[in-house]
């Protein structure tokens, strides 16, 4: 016999009030922690990424539901990210306005006690982060639909940052608008990486009207608020921000469609034991080098789980490759076979070694 629901709900409020002194006790447990890092000689950062990894996979791994692995992970996410905002607030910058995924992706990793800066342009958050406005940034970098995001990794030829973190974010479009009306519709506008993931959904259910590129998602969504007539392709967010209404759902051509985004940074990550280290390798257009290179690390039994090459910027067909393989800079298997690497080619630099993203 189930119980009166006045009941279930005189236990919840009993649970909650622990919860609540649970969730405090941890507070102050950070608190003291802020005040061993300040012993210790830390001042500016006490953001610590390799253990907010091994925080989340432990609870992962101690979940037995019935709420599931995610939802458990993103509760203590936040619980982090406002512990850590007791410590000292943390401010990322990513890639503006409000409402666009690259907000969506700083949220995902740092939680939403996170001082959220937006700037306009990729080359902007390596500059705000380059000078110390910001002390991370969050940038695309890749798409499974669509591939590589070039400029964000042109923009680490000429940076002194490194990679501090990856986030994986699943990419719903949604068409949104005022006009409810599809066969009314004669504009619309997004990202031109967005029109591209909706191609065939725009082909056919929209083929009358204009595409226009801009500059992101949330400036379509704005853009669509004001222009009669047109819509959006942008995400869920940006629908509440400009207040549109959201004509379709999950519009993107591909069920999977995921992107990519790097936390970028000083800050120099210690292992977690499930890491992924992102290298860039010039080889100077010497014949075999790249494979001399990248040898040590198959002796090694080191995967390697992706390769981009761009041109130089030195010359005519000369190029560098981005290479992310398996394991921390630290592991004795990565940090032989880079010494190996090393003496091989011309370049190699390590962007840095991270915890990989976690769902
Ligand atoms: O363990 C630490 O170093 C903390 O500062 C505590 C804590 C946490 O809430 O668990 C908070 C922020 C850090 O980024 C990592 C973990």
């Amino acid at each position: 016999m189930t119980q009166p629901l006045s009941e279930i709900r005189k236990q919840i409020d009993a649970l909650d009030a622990e919860i609540l002194e649970l969730f405090n006790r941890r507070a102050r447990l950070a608190q003291e922690v802020a005040e061993a890092k300040l012993a210790a000689g830390e001042t500016d950062n006490f953001y610590r990424p390799e253990r907010e990894a091994q925080v989340l996979q432990r609870v992962r791994d101690l979940n037995q539901g019935p709420l599931d692995d995610d939802s458990v992970a993103r509760l203590f996410r936040e619980l982090m990210s406002a512990c850590l905002a007791l410590e000292k607030p943390l401010t990322v910058a990513f890639l503006g306005p409000a409402g666009t995924f690259s907000q969506q992706a700083a949220y995902k990793h740092f939680g939403h006690a996170v001082q959220a800066v937006p700037l306009p342009a990729i080359d902007e958050i390596f500059r705000a982060v380059e000078s110390g406005d910001c002390q991370f940034g969050v940038v695309p970098v890749e798409n499974s639909t669509e591939g590589v995001i070039t400029h964000t990794l042109d923009s680490f030829l000429n940076s002194s940052l490194g990679i501090c973190g990856e986030v994986s974010l699943r990419i719903h479009h949604n068409l949104m608008g005022k006009q409810a009306d599809l066969a009314a519709i004669r504009k619309v506008f997004s990202h031109q990486q967005s029109l591209a993931q909706c191609r065939r959904w725009l082909d056919r259910y929209l083929p009358g009207a204009e595409r226009v590129a801009v500059s992101s998602n949330a400036e379509a969504a704005r853009l669509a608020a004001e222009t009669p007539d047109s819509a959006a392709v942008a995400g869920e967010t940006a629908a509440d921000i400009y207040g549109l209404a959201v004509l379709q759902r999950n519009i993107e051509d591909e069920a999977d469609n995921t992107t990519r985004f790097l936390v970028i940074g000083r800050l120099a990550v210690g292992p977690t034991g499930r890491d992924k280290t992102s290298l860039l390798i010039s080889t100077g257009n010497q014949p075999g080098a790249l494979h001399r290179a990248l040898a040590p690390f198959a002796q090694h039994g080191i995967s390697m789980s992706k390769i981009e090459s761009r041109p130089s910027r030195r010359g005519a067909w000369d190029y560098v490759f981005f290479i992310d393989v398996e394991g921390h800079r630290d592991d004795a298997g990565v940090a032989e076979a880079l010494r190996v690497a090393q003496a091989e080619v011309s370049f190699v630099k390590v962007l840095g070694s991270y915890p990989r993203a976690q769902a």
